[in-house]
């Protein structure tokens, strides 16, 4: 299976547009967890657990993961959500972006070493930098375009004087997305969900791509908004969805830290739940 048909998949199963984020910071762990690097992979696996049914997919971050030497800690929670959410799949928020034979590697490493179905990328060194991941069969990429964040505009929102039309930068890597450098047929786009005019111009210039929106809950992005602006599917008469808009949204910390107790996978549950709800109701407007 593809990327984009475990996604498919995924999204008629869990009838969800939610990307529940892993985001593991020992400081913020319930209890007799907190402060324990050592308890990584339990606090995720529990997260994952309570939210299989509910997630369109997972993100974890890989930084909250290397800053603690928790590597080994992410191998295992991948093989553990293949036992236990097999049909959702991986995203490896790597933000990787080098050259190509260092891009190789970064490669093994998603999809080898941790076994990931896509992984997020930086677009700023071109193409070649891009390309190892686009060669392999099935596999996902998603091109930071427009950033959830403040300073996101500092480079994105740039004009390309030298470019037909003269697009902003993140208008022409949405652009590029959807047209050249699509040559697997997973490359996806990261827009945040603080900015939904954004959103909305990349959804028209790259319209069938996959979108990884990240914004709601902590930062404040506007979930009903996101859906609006991002996502393209249908639903039929029962809600159920028919055709896939591959909107992607994502939440971490209000999911992860929704309780600071021992009850924490449960308020997870309840926040997933929820934001999962903010999201199919945008859908049927
Ligand atoms: O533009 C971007 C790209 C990536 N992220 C990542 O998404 C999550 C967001 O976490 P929240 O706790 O839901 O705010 C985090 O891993 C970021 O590294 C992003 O926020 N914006």
């Amino acid at each position: 299976m593809t990327f984009l048909e475990m996604l498919g998949a995924a999204e008629q199963r869990n009838q969800s547009l939610l990307c529940v984020g892993l985001d593991p910071d020992p400081k913020r762990f319930p209890g007799a967890m907190q402060g324990d690097a050592g308890r990584i992979f339990d606090f995720c696996a529990a997260i994952v657990e309570a939210t299989a049914d509910l997630a369109l997919a997972f993100k974890p971050q890989i930084a909250y993961f290397a800053a603690h030497r928790a590597e080994e800690q992410l191998e295992r929670l991948v093989q553990h959500m293949r036992q236990v959410a097999p049909h959702v799949p991986v995203i490896l928020d790597s933000k990787r972006g080098d050259i190509g034979s260092t891009a190789e590697q970064y490669a093994i490493e998603a999809f080898e070493r941790y076994g990931c179905d896509a992984v997020t990328l930086s677009p700023f060194m071109g193409f070649d930098s891009v390309e190892p991941y686009l060669r392999r069969h099935g596999k996902g990429a998603f091109l930071l375009c427009r950033t959830s964040n403040p300073g996101g505009n500092d480079l994105q929102a740039q004009p390309l004087r030298d470019v037909e039309g003269q697009p902003l930068v993140y208008e022409h890597i949405a652009r590029l997305a959807q047209g050249p450098w699509n040559l697997n047929g997973q490359l996806g786009l990261v827009v945040g969900a603080t900015y939904p005019q954004e959103l909305a111009r990349v959804r028209e210039l790259a319209p069938t791509v996959p979108l990884l929106i990240p914004g709601v809950g902590a930062q404040g992005g506007d979930a009903a908004a996101t859906v609006r602006s991002g996502w393209r599917g249908t639903r039929n008469a029962d809600g159920k969805v028919q055709s896939s808009g591959f909107a992607i949204v994502n939440s971490s910390r209000a999911i992860l830290y929704a309780s600071s107790g021992d009850d924490f996978a449960t308020a997870a549950r309840q926040e997933a739940e929820r934001t999962r709800a903010t999201l199919a109701a945008a859908q049927q407007e």
